[in-house]
């Protein structure tokens, strides 16, 4: 007892031998009791206990957080096992699920390819998937605003279908899918993943095992057909761009991806993590809506005057502060990791005089960061202005690129932190932006007793990514007119898209090249300084049209398509100031 609790440790709570601090520690709403411990042994802005052995160190201060997983992100990266998935950290190569993999290989080629992919949907191709996806859902919160939450869910799997296999048809499945791995993953999942012993009994009396084989298997193969399918139609040029498409035709070249299995995993999980993240601060844009009346006017008012009466767009966003204010303080408000994901330390380190052993989990407490009442003053309240006016300590000029979420502590640290920040803060701005121009976010009233029916603050699920639990409020369009606008903007698009696609299968019946246009890319809300790097990749221009794509790909391309004998292509690059001819 007295080994484990040594008085010149770090603080913490009293640990019990074996058990640690498992036994008080509630699975629902784990974060409330990390952060009771922490505003009473956090004082140094970090903590320890233990669970079953294992130590963890709980971060409660952002600095503390920069200095063990930004300075010494080097040997601070790894992540901890997850007992109840088959090798979650892909030690034994089964390389199937990015976020959880250890700092190994895998990771960083897997990582690698992410990044670029994610980098890609910044770009303007990808800008018109979102539109069209909640164009979608503005007319079917129109027609069934009962099924508001499945309707949310499943808007935000489309899109990641579309951006990962061209196929918003595969939304359920993928969904579901999601769900499977999530729980599965987190403490309230299985009882294995807290009583972790019980995971090693044999498999004939292990239901748990045969369940999370079922389900692996499952995933796996539904993720090797995706990518199947996709060859197939591209070979017979029927695949439009897409993640997977990119693969095949251009990445799986350059790429030290192994081969079929393993970029179906990390394409599929891509598809999968981009689904209940974006859920979270959707769902609690709707609590915080309806609770904060005044806010949900300003930001109204704000949408009506800078659009003009039309749905924001993303070239908007930097004239709309208010929005990108209250979408921060929802995501400050309500965070929806509020755990935070743990690192795991690969050497033996030293901290503010305390020893760290290697093989420590750093578990950096979102909850508490958001709480902290000297950056956040008033933390338990929502309160935007906190990022508009001048005063408050996390205020930030200027307004036309701050706020921004990007970088926020949600979004995690270091080598690890998330490579999703501008695929969310996107979505969030277009479905945000949208739900302000077309409805009154309001309660709904008891049809009997015409009380207002509650919105719950404070009920969720305590999944390692949390959303609230079912509730019901009221969708009431803004005006005939808007409504009508809504419907007609979403028939016409789908009438569009459809018409693409169809001219899409013609030109291939008919042996025409199939030539996608792409709008101009929005301005970022967040401007690239010119001494970064990015700002000196060099514009490339296909027959005077500005390309995604890089030199080397456009060069390659040219080849294959003078080996082909289909002359006339002309390439010319335009690099900041002085342009030259290919
Ligand atoms: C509200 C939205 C989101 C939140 C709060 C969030 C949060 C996080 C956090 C906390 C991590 C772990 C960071 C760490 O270990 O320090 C992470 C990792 C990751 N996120 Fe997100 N995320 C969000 C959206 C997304 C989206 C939309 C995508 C992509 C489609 C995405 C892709 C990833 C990936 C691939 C990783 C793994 C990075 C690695 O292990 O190296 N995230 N995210």
């Amino acid at each position: 007892f007295r080994e484990i609790n040594d008085p010149n440790g770090i603080p913490g709570p009293t640990q019990i031998p074996y058990l640690g601090r498992v036994h008080d520690l509630p699975i629902q709403f784990m974060w409330l009791k990390f952060k009771e411990w922490a505003d009473k042994y956090g004082q140094q802005g970090f903590y320890r206990t233990t669970m079953l052995g294992a130590e963890f160190i709980v971060v409660t201060d952002e600095k503390v957080a920069e200095d063990l997983l930004v300075k010494r992100a080097k040997y601070n990266s790894d992540r901890p096992v997850i007992q109840s998935l088959f090798d979650s950290k892909s030690a034994y190569g089964s390389m199937e699920y990015l976020p959880l993999m250890g700092h190994n290989q895998y990771w960083a080629r897997q990582r690698k390819l992410s990044h670029s992919y994610l980098a890609e949907a910044t770009k303007a191709h990808y800008y018109s998937v979102m539109y069209f996806e909640v164009q979608r859902w503005m007319a079917r919160l129109l027609e069934n605003p009962e099924d508001f939450q499945h309707s949310l869910e499943d808007m935000s799997s489309k899109i990641m279908c579309q951006l990962t296999w061209d196929d918003p048809s595969l939304s359920e499945y993928c969904t579901k899918s999601a769900w499977g791995l999530l729980t599965q993953m987190s403490p309230a999942g299985p009882i294995t993943n807290v009583l972790t012993p019980l995971w090693h009994l044999p498999t004939l009396i292990n239901p748990w095992k045969r369940a999370e084989r079922k389900r692996h298997d499952e995933q796996q193969a539904w993720w090797m057909e995706r990518l199947l399918t996709c060859r197939e139609k591209l070979a017979h040029g029927e695949l439009r761009p897409c993640w997977t498409r990119q693969f095949l035709e251009k990445t799986s070249l350059k790429t030290s991806i192994s081969g079929d299995y393993e970029a179906s995993s990390v394409i599929g999980m891509l598809a999968l993590v981009g689904i209940f993240t974006v859920v979270g601060p959707m769902s609690y844009w709707l609590v915080s809506m309806v609770h904060n009346p005044k806010w949900q006017e300003a930001v109204q008012r704000e949408v009506d005057q800078v659009c003009g009466g039309r749905m924001p767009r993303l070239e908007d966003a930097p004239r709309l502060p208010i929005l990108r204010a209250c979408i921060k303080e929802v995501m400050r408000w309500k965070p929806n990791v509020p755990t935070g994901v743990a690192h795991e330390t690969e050497a033996d380190d030293h901290y503010q005089g305390f020893f760290i052993p290697k093989g420590t989990r750093i578990l950096p407490l979102d909850w508490s960061f958001l709480r902290n009442p000297v950056k956040y003053p008033d933390p338990d309240n929502f309160r935007p202005e906190r990022w508009l006016e001048p005063g408050w300590p996390t205020y930030q000029e200027p307004l036309t690129q701050y706020p921004t979420i990007k970088g926020l502590s949600s979004f995690g640290w270091g080598q690890r932190q998330c490579l999703g920040m501008s695929l969310t803060q996107d979505e969030l701005i277009v479905g945000c932006g949208a739900l302000a121009w077309l409805f009154n976010l309001k309660h709904k009233r008891d049809p009997v007793t015409g009380q207002e029916l509650p919105v719950p603050l404070d009920q969720s699920n305590s999944l390692l990514i949390i959303k609230p639990d079912p509730f019901q409020m009221e969708f009431e369009p803004r005006s005939e007119k808007k409504k009508m606008e809504a419907l007609r903007i979403w028939k016409e698009s789908e009438a569009k898209d459809r018409a693409k696609r169809e001219q899409w299968l013609r030109n291939l019946g008919e042996g025409k090249p199939n030539v996608i246009k792409e709008p101009k890319v929005p301005q970022s809300t967040v401007k690239i300084p010119s001494h970064s790097p990015a700002a000196a990749v060099p514009v490339v221009l296909v027959n005077g049209h500005e390309t995604n794509e890089s030199l080397e790909e456009v060069v390659m391309e040219k080849a294959v398509v003078d080996l082909r004998k289909e002359a006339g292509i002309r390439i010319k690059i335009a690099r900041l100031d002085s342009t030259a001819s290919v």
